[in-house]
């Protein structure tokens, strides 16, 4: 790895280097660029891969070098022999289905008392230096004219799908009777909404607003040229960390309401009401994240919560793992916990592999990357040591030049009320749809 350059130096034009130059320069040479922002901070990273086809890698934290993973939501891990101690080899079967943006060039921007820095660095030993020069080329024509992109304006139009909410609800119906049958406990079920803008929007102009809205969300977005898609999320939802000191966080989030009475006023989080379906919920989350734990029969774990959590225009009840992987002498517990856990029922549903077969037979759309996993894996930010964060992908939309796809699905259980469960996906779109509408 190269030193890091102050992204001043790398400026042509005198103007200081932005995101945006090395995401539209990415762009323009069809190459993979991922930009994100973690829950409670300032640092903005990008990674470009100059891989053009991205590589389908298992998501083994333990081996992969720097980059970005981005899982669908179907890539289950067959379990055929999970009891295994610490020390025991892992038998879980791997399957290659997380797409890699592997960090060809690496990028940190920061903000502190109003004033921009930041650093970039390439990757020398892994990537390609005709490559790299190739980029930092184009990088250098290119930069007078990404001022304008930037300030593009667009509007934007709904479409209108009149028998959406109608088989929606006939779905959640049909879960309920199954439920009520006793062939699952928990399901979630999910929807699309489209929306077309009248340009082809600006994504790092809609991240950094998904920044600035939602300072505790996981914020992304991710291009994948060979699909001709840019994913764009602000998740509140971990699914695995594994910090620099080998602290481990899993978190189980399920039950919803408005953050706001109907008045408009924020509600208190320690005030929330939540009913006896919405606390079951997220039970079921929890137990199904211990039941991981059982499986590999590890006991040390610290559990806090449930608490109310507040996710931008909503509220959802939270409880948080935490597990010192030195002390229990697990350092590939980040590796396993993912395999175990993903789908969690907090996107799929209980027992797992009945509520994934009922997904599959009622949704009508592919879920493609929503619900699945995405975040940085093994990005060694001030020296302090490799950090993997990943998160569920939830509250996100697929772009497709000016269409934009957005997903959302709603936790359901035998007492699911079907109109109130649509209102919940509603909502959920909201927390996309209230910065889309401002662009
Ligand atoms: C499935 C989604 O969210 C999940 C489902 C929730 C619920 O059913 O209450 C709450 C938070 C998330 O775990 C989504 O946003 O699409």
């Amino acid at each position: 790895m190269q030193p890091d350059y102050p992204i001043n130096t790398l400026s042509t034009t005198g103007r200081q280097l932005k995101a945006i130059d090395l995401w539209e320069t990415a762009h323009s040479l069809g190459f993979p660029a991922a930009l994100w922002r973690l829950p409670n901070q300032q640092d903005k990273h990008l990674i470009v891969s100059f891989d053009e086809v991205l590589p389908r890698v298992p998501a083994d934290l333990d081996e992969l070098p720097a980059g970005f993973l981005v899982s669908p939501f179907d890539n289950l891990s067959s379990t055929a022999q999970t009891n295994m101690s610490a020390n025991a080899t892992l038998e879980l079967s791997t399957s290659n289905r997380a797409l890699f943006l592997r960090a060809d060039i690496q990028a940190l921007f920061s903000e502190t008392n109003g004033v921009q820095s930041g650093r970039v660095r390439s990757d020398s030993l892994t990537a390609n230096e005709s490559t790299a020069d190739k980029f930092w080329q184009t990088l250098a024509a290119q930069q007078n004219n990404l001022a304008a992109a930037q300030a593009k304006q667009t509007t934007v139009t709904s479409f209108s799908d009149p028998d959406a909410q109608a088989e929606y609800v006939r779905n959640v119906a049909l879960a309920v009777d199954a439920m009520k049958r006793g062939e699952i406990r928990k399901v979630v079920l999910s929807r699309t909404k489209r929306v077309l803008f009248s340009d082809t929007p600006n994504a790092v102009d809609l991240f950094d607003k998904l920044c600035q809205k939602y300072p505790t969300a996981f914020v992304s977005a991710v291009s994948i040229p060979e699909k001709g898609q840019i994913w764009i999320s602000a998740t509140p939802e971990r699914l695995v960390s594994i910090d620099a000191n080998g602290i481990f966080r899993t978190a189980s989030l399920a039950g919803t309401q408005s953050a706001f009475e109907p008045d408009g006023t924020p509600k208190r989080p320690p005030e929330a009401m939540w009913s006896q379906k919405e606390i079951e919920e997220q039970a079921l989350v929890s137990r199904y994240i211990i039941e991981c734990f059982k499986k590999i029969r590890l006991r040390e774990y610290l559990e806090e919560g449930p608490k109310t959590l507040i996710a931008g225009n909503l509220m959802h009840l939270s409880t948080c793992f935490i597990v010192d992987t030195q002390a229990v002498r697990y350092p590939q517990l980040g590796t396993v916990m993912l395999r175990l856990l993903h789908p969690t029922s907090a996107v799929c549903g209980t027992p797992r592999d009945v509520a994934f077969t009922f997904i599959g037979q009622h949704e009508t759309h592919d879920r493609e990357l929503y619900s699945g996993f995405l975040g940085p894996v093994n990005i060694n930010t001030n020296n302090e040591g490799p950090e993997s964060d990943l998160f569920v992908h939830i509250r996100c939309m697929k772009l497709e030049g000016r269409l934009a796809t957005l997903y959302a699905g709603a936790g359901l259980t035998e007492d699911s009320v079907p109109e109130r469960e649509w209102q919940e996906t509603e909502m959920k779109c909201q927390t996309l749809l209230s910065v889309i509408n401002n662009v």
